[in-house]
């Protein structure tokens, strides 16, 4: 008889902790597309249910802490979590959980996207919380993920050339955080120049910058493709150069969805690395 228990596989798992978009484009459901594409098991906690299209947020309902909290001891107390990302937080009474709940399980690969404003301009995250963002839940983080208006609102600096992000990455580092990095998104340029600080040394990822307004969800994309690449065990340098192929194959090969700043495409990194799969063009013909 076939041991149906033991013969089942072992697979990366990675939690996220984030708002629900229900467009599809960034929040939660980004973070378990990516997780899936990248070959992990995905499992949920959610902070806030946003009312949200590709037009922007219409509506942000925060769930009350203790939810939050909740969610990750389901999951803490039955599923092994091999690796874990935050995304939109909201108020400083959910980074106050969130933080307790990360001592509680002593999980260290935790990967902390600032999110803060959503591109229509839409708070994600409320004033009053940034002190505790800070205080409490940088210090507990492996990996931080500022795009450049984030980082300047972490550091209190502006950001306006190479040495300004070198700068803001080493204050950033002095808060307790073992990797900074600072996306390039925001810039201008023929690249796009993400920097990677461990507090030592600094490397640059960097790729050709798409001409197109359809990067909804790309922060939130890139930092659940580096969290799965450390649910698989990699270091953090490889995790951030297969997020950064992830995420350039995803908004290279674009999708047409809604009327405003579209999403990027989930399976396009996939889709690469499979010769003669079907594409996003033909699937429409
Ligand atoms: N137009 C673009 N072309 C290529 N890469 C981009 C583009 N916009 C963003 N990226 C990449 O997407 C990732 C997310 O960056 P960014 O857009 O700055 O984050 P956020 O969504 O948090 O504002 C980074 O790796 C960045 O370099
Ligand atoms: C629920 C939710 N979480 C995060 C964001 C922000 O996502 P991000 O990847 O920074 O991309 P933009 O929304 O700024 O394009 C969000 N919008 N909703």
């Amino acid at each position: 008889m076939v041991d149906v228990q033991s013969s089942r596989r072992q697979v990366p798992r990675a939690l996220t902790i984030a708002g629900s978009d229900s467009g599809g484009g960034a929040g939660i459901q980004a973070d378990l597309k990516t997780f899936q594409e990248l070959g992990v098991f995905g499992m949920s906690a959610i902070t806030a249910v946003t009312a949200q299209n590709t037009t922007g947020v219409q509506a942000v309902y925060p769930l009350s802490p203790e939810a939050v909290t909740e969610q990750i001891r389901s999951v803490g107390r039955d599923i092994r979590v091999d690796a874990l990302k935050t995304g939109m937080l909201f108020s400083h009474e959910i980074i106050e959980a969130v933080a307790a709940s990360l001592e509680e399980f002593k999980w260290t690969r935790v990967v902390v996207d600032p999110v803060m404003v959503a591109k229509g301009g839409s708070v994600l995250l409320q004033d009053a919380a940034l002190s505790a963002f800070k205080r409490k839940l940088l210090p507990l983080v492996e990996v931080v993920t500022p795009n450049i208006p984030e980082a300047e609102r972490l550091t209190g600096m502006t950001i306006r050339n190479a040495s300004n992000k070198r700068d803001a990455a080493k204050q950033l580092i002095d808060l307790g955080i073992r990797y900074v990095v600072m996306k390039g998104g925001h810039e201008t340029g023929e690249e796009a120049v993400d920097l990677l600080y461990d507090g030592y040394c600094f490397s640059e990822f960097s790729a050709k910058r798409i001409d197109t307004v359809h990067t909804h969800g790309t922060g939130c994309t890139f930092s659940a493709a580096l969290t799965a690449g450390l649910a698989h065990g990699l270091s953090v340098e490889l995790a951030v150069q297969q997020a950064k192929a992830f995420i350039q194959a995803a908004i290279e090969d674009g999708i047409q969805i809604g009327g405003g700043i579209g999403p990027t495409n989930h399976w396009a990194y996939r889709q690469q690395r499979t010769p003669g799969a079907w594409t996003a063009e033909q699937s429409l013909a």
